[in-house]
């Protein structure tokens, strides 16, 4: 993708940062995220914004910014947080570090309604994620808002660099959008964001690295490599789609991935595998350990099956990649390795065998392009479901008779959202097992038996959550159902768990 006049996005580690490239897209114009050293290796941008992060400006290896650089290129530049903090000290300024963090909402008050304050509220709710706070201000530097005491959080020095303390990104600061959009608007000329022209170069780029190759790439039945199967196809070059069914599916799902691929004409291969994977999970009760083996096996698996592959596509996403890449340069906080990044992946990408063409595009982009390549929607819309199935749904040793209770009770409650209108509004949802007996009352007679939990989440990124107020009528129907028809479970439990703490799957 050109890279002439994009929002180039320096990264100083805020958990926001990713979010700040998305708002930017949001807003119709092409955004990248750089670590700061990449300053000299990114084109003519048309704007750029420095992120916050989680360094004070003044430890030792608090991170940094060529300035030079960063004035040669001659368009707005705009600070947020650590950014601001950090071109205050290079106009001149200082910054006072503090022990105190201010985190949550809080009033701006600009000073005028126009540039980037332009139709903003005279009090705006902002989000604040801080310590440190700019104190001496160079002579030039002007002061656009300020907070309710009068502490300054925004500020101009000369007449193309801004500087916020607060996160325009997050949803909770009320008009960041508009704060942003009016930054973007300082910019002489942007490159726009259209998922059709991208589609269109995802497609040029496809057919001149395949050419009459064979692609093989996995198939989940999820919306990331849903739409990359449909993308080979478009792009007419000879794949072969795999669908590893390991045992650990919902009721009917490879029926139903098999007839959503038929709706779409795209051809899949089932590789049926459940005994093999039942049969190394018996008896195993460790999350950890259970996530290994099913880990270790599906690769294998899927390699068999792939034989020598001459490409393998994947559906790494641009997350994926900017986690791998921070993973990668900060050794100390690897969180998870991807599967897409294993030891036989890797080596083929060394010889140029992965083709990855969703690597820049963030999930709902990659949604909007599964639109316009035709996808239904009830297919692009499908609730993320994990890798390992319902192994992370059945806490302890995974057994025939648990998955058959959690599939039949999981079925009765995802129809009822469905029915009640309520699929599409939920995030993910799902029925997870308390493999925990305690005693009920059933046709007269003692029942000694399992729990089931419900949960229903909303969430923007999967990195928080939270539940979901479902309708009492809903949940009295479903667990109404359940009890009378789901042989083994005499008690359904409502999951109210924030993500943080709690975790959206169990295990
Ligand atoms: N059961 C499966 N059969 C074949 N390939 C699979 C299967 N599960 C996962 N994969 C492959 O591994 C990739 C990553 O799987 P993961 O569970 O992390 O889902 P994902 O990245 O959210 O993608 P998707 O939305 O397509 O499931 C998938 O995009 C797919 O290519």
């Amino acid at each position: 993708m050109t890279e002439n006049n994009h929002v180039a996005v320096f990264d100083f580690g805020s958990q926001y940062t990713q979010l700040i490239v998305r708002r930017v897209r949001e807003l119709g114009f092409f955004a990248k995220l750089y670590e700061p050293e990449d300053i000299v290796n990114i084109g003519q941008p048309g704007a750029i914004i420095l992120s916050g992060g989680p360094k004070s400006t003044s430890d030792v290896d608090a991170p940094d910014i060529d300035f030079e650089k960063l004035k040669s290129y001659g368009v707005p530049v705009l600070g947020v947080c650590y950014g601001m903090q950090l071109l205050n000290i290079k106009f001149g300024g200082a910054v006072k570090s503090s022990n105190r963090r201010e985190y949550g909402p809080a009033a701006l008050k600009p000073s005028s309604n126009d540039g980037l304050y332009e139709g903003i509220s005279h009090e705006s709710q902002v989000w604040m994620s801080h310590s440190d706070t700019v104190s001496d201000l160079p002579a030039d530097a002007q002061v656009l808002a300020a907070n309710k005491e009068g502490t300054p959080v925004s500020l101009q020095w000369g007449d193309r660099f801004f500087g916020i303390q607060f996160h325009p990104e997050v949803t909770h600061s009320h008009e960041g959008l508009r704060i942003l959009h009016n930054f973007l608007l300082q910019a002489n000329e942007l490159a726009e964001f259209r998922i059709e022209d991208f589609k269109r170069e995802m497609l040029d780029g496809i057919r001149e690295k395949v050419g009459d190759k064979q692609v093989v790439c996995g198939v989940s039945g999820g919306v990331d490599s849903t739409v990359l199967a449909v993308l080979l196809k478009e792009a007419g070059v000879n794949v072969r789609a795999i669908f590893v069914d390991h045992g650990l599916m919902r009721l009917d799902e490879g029926d139903e991935v098999r007839n959503n691929f038929h709706r779409m004409g795209v051809e899949i291969e089932t590789v049926d595998c459940a005994d093999l994977f039942l049969g190394k999970l018996a008896g195993v009760a460790d999350p950890e350990e259970k996530r290994k083996i099913i880990g270790g096996l599906f690769i294998d698996v899927f390699w068999d099956t792939v034989g020598n592959a001459e490409l393998l596509a994947q559906g790494t996403l641009y997350p994926d990649v900017i986690e791998s890449a921070s993973n990668a340069k900060s050794k100390a906080s690897k969180i998870k390795t991807h599967h897409n990044r294993v030891d036989r992946i890797l080596e083929l990408q060394a010889q140029g065998k992965v083709l990855e063409p969703l690597a820049e595009l963030f999930k709902d982009e990659v949604r909007e392009l599964g639109t316009s390549l035709g996808i239904p929607a009830d297919i692009l819309n499908r609730h993320p479901f994990p890798g390992p199935g319902l192994a992370v749904r059945c806490p302890g040793d995974i057994t025939e008779k648990k998955l058959r209770i959690i599939r039949e009770c999981d079925h009765i409650f995802i129809t009822r959202l469905k029915d009640h209108g309520w699929y599409d509004k939920v995030w993910q949802a799902y029925a997870g097992l308390i493999p925990v007996k305690t005693v009920g009352v059933k046709g007269d007679e003692r029942s000694y038996e399992w729990a089931i939990s419900l949960r229903a989440v909303i969430s923007e990124d999967a990195m928080t959550a939270d539940w979901v107020e479902l309708p009492p009528a809903l949940l009295r129907e479903t667990s109404n159902r359940i009890l009378n028809e789901v042989d083994g479970i005499n008690r359904v439990l409502y999951d109210i768990s924030t993500k943080p703490p709690a975790s959206i799957e169990w295990e």
